[in-house]
């Protein structure tokens, strides 16, 4: 693993020709950009984390038939810095570095904190932007490097906060039709005030008199701003949804610590250290109107979740749709800490929640007459539910889709509308072994269901598992494992993979919930699966599909 993603990769400076393997279509033209990090080590100094790597642009050339690829480093400040000095002089999402003490050619990050933060690097490695006729490569900070996408050349370094007021913004702006660009960003203590952005960049811009071409970037224009429930620790997020009308916004439990960060270069620890999920809070759901460019008034919020990336959202029938793909940790960052993808990584390096997808619903209208409690979604799609609770709060569940998959893309001429495929790649995830203290998976093979637990049935409806059991202690609710949560109550269909609901009957208890829902093996077409109890004990049942 450390091989394969530790190892420092060689620019390809001169095309190469790619194999061809089948036909590629010839109305398939034009040159394909990627980003991604590149080089971990600079002399004696290593990175901590994968995301850190210096940034190695890659293009992909398909022209008749054929396509040429080549790749070259950006060569950002932090690159050309770093390469001089021989060692990392600069700071990374996950490592804390320190420049040449006489080439202090850093400035600081917020000004307000400008003796404690150092300026934040600009080694832009996470995608690439096109604004108008430019390109882009972008990270999560305040600045992005203007790159020649022929040539994959650096070009000039840009600050964001020359143009709208955000101390970082994401690397997953949207584009509407025409090409302008949608981006959101946070601005940290400024007058006072934490607040996250949200910014449009003009696809073109009018021709000034004697000042020929001028970048889209001079016309951006903050468009709305929702002020961060907290003013040290606003909500890190990796990306938005948008819809016609319509942007969505997950304020979640995911936060940055701006003191910690302000002290962290005294401290000798990493950006990501200053970020912690709060399983204790909620995530607020913000649904702004591009046609007022205000958020809605209405307080949506659904249970902690960590989300990276939105995968689309629309509108349909009154109600806004959208899926993300959503942990219940945030374990994802852990797993990337380049010590944990080393050989070992199948057994130490585990997510300890599932990414899901899950598609939530919202009412763009309120229901005066609708009862405190009831469900505000009436869509046939979907089963994502938002009840409504009293002081205008709404409480939404969301219909889990899938489960094991991320990096999502989907055919971008339907964002923002229905659409019927994500493309995404598969994650695959177990920690029970690891989870479970003294089960293993070798002794389910005994088939007698019966491994420290007691026995159940297991049937599958049409559209969905039903579950009965024998709860084996009485007010032992039962959790799902994979969840770490309770199980609530209600029918799930097949599909909403982690779902598990439970129903005490008559000193029984009924658990319904998908067939994957807590798989623990699958040995000979028989399917165990593991319930945790809350007071730590486990029960078991298998199934014979
Ligand atoms: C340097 C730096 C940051 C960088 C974050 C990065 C680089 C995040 C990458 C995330 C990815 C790739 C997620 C994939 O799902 C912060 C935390 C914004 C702020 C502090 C300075
Ligand atoms: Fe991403």
């Amino acid at each position: 693993m450390d091989v394969l993603f530790g190892r420092n990769k060689k620019e390809q400076l001169e095309p190469v020709k790619a194999k061809v393997r089948g036909q590629i279509p010839p109305w398939l033209q034009g040159t394909l950009l990627r980003n991604g990090p590149g080089m971990h080590t600079i002399g004696e100094s290593k990175y901590n984390h994968w995301f850190d790597g210096l940034a190695l642009l890659h293009s992909f050339a398909i022209r008749d038939g054929e396509v040429s690829y080549r790749s070259k480093y950006l060569r950002s400040d932090t690159y050309n810095a770093n390469i001089e000095a021989n060692r990392i002089v600069v700071s990374e999402f996950g490592t804390m570095a320190y420049p040449d003490p006489c080439k202090n050619i850093f400035s600081k990050a917020f000004s307000y904190l400008s003796h404690t933060i150092p300026d934040f690097t600009d080694n832009c490695l996470i995608n690439i932007m096109k604004c108008g006729e430019d390109f882009y490569a972008t990270s999560e900070t305040n600045y992005i490097r203007k790159i020649n996408p022929e040539t994959l050349e650096t070009l000039e370094k840009v600050d964001y906060r020359k143009y709208v007021a955000v101390n970082m913004a994401t690397a997953h702006p949207h584009y509407d039709a025409a090409g302008n660009v949608f981006n959101m960003g946070t601005s940290i203590v400024d007058k006072g005030k934490t607040k996250y952005v949200m910014f449009r960049i003009p696809a073109e811009v009018p021709e000034a008199k004697g000042k020929g071409k001028r970048s889209p970037l001079t016309q951006a224009e903050a468009f709305c701003s929702v002020p961060s429930r907290s003013l040290l620790s606003p909500s890190y997020y990796h990306s938005f949804g948008i819809t016609e009308n319509y942007l969505v916004f997950l304020e979640q439990p995911f936060k940055l610590d701006i003191l910690k960060m302000a002290t962290a270069y005294i401290r000798g620890v990493s950006w990501a250290s200053c970020m912690a999920f709060h399983p204790e809070d909620k995530t607020y759901i913000h649904v702004i109107d591009q046609r007022t460019r205000k958020p809605m008034p209405v307080r949506f919020y659904t249970d902690p979740l960590v989300v990276f990336h939105h995968v689309n959202a629309y509108e349909e029938d009154g109600c806004i749709v959208f899926d993300v793909i959503a942990y219940d940790d945030s374990s994802l960052y852990q797993l990337f800490y380049l010590a944990n993808l080393n050989q070992a990584f199948e057994q130490n390096a585990r997510l300890t929640s599932a990414p899901t997808l899950r598609r939530f619903a919202l009412p763009l209208r309120g229901d005066q007459n609708a009862e405190v409690g009831s469900n505000l979604i009436k869509l046939t799609s979907t089963t994502a539910r938002a009840l409504k609770e009293k002081d205008d709060q709404v409480y939404c569940q969301p219909e889990f889709l899938y489960e094991g998959l991320e990096l999502p893309r989907i055919n971008y001429s339907y964002n923002g509308k229905p659409y019927r495929y994500v493309f995404a790649a598969e994650v695959q995830w177990s920690p029970i072994p690891t989870k479970v203290p003294g089960l293993e998976v070798l002794r389910l093979s005994d088939r007698n269901g019966k491994i420290g637990g007691q026995e159940g049935d297991a049937s599958l409806g049409q559209d969905k598992l039903e579950v009965v059991m024998d709860c084996p202690r009485k007010g032992a609710v039962p959790k799902a494992v994979q969840l770490g949560q309770e199980a609530r109550a209600g029918i799930y269909p097949l599909m909403s993979l982690l779902s598990t609901s439970c129903v005490p009957q008559c000193g029984r208890t009924q658990v319904q919930g998908p067939p994957k829902a807590c798989t623990l093996s699958s040995m000979e077409g028989t399917t165990y699966y593991v319930l945790a109890l809350s007071d730590g004990t486990h029960c078991f049942f298998k199934n014979d599909f």
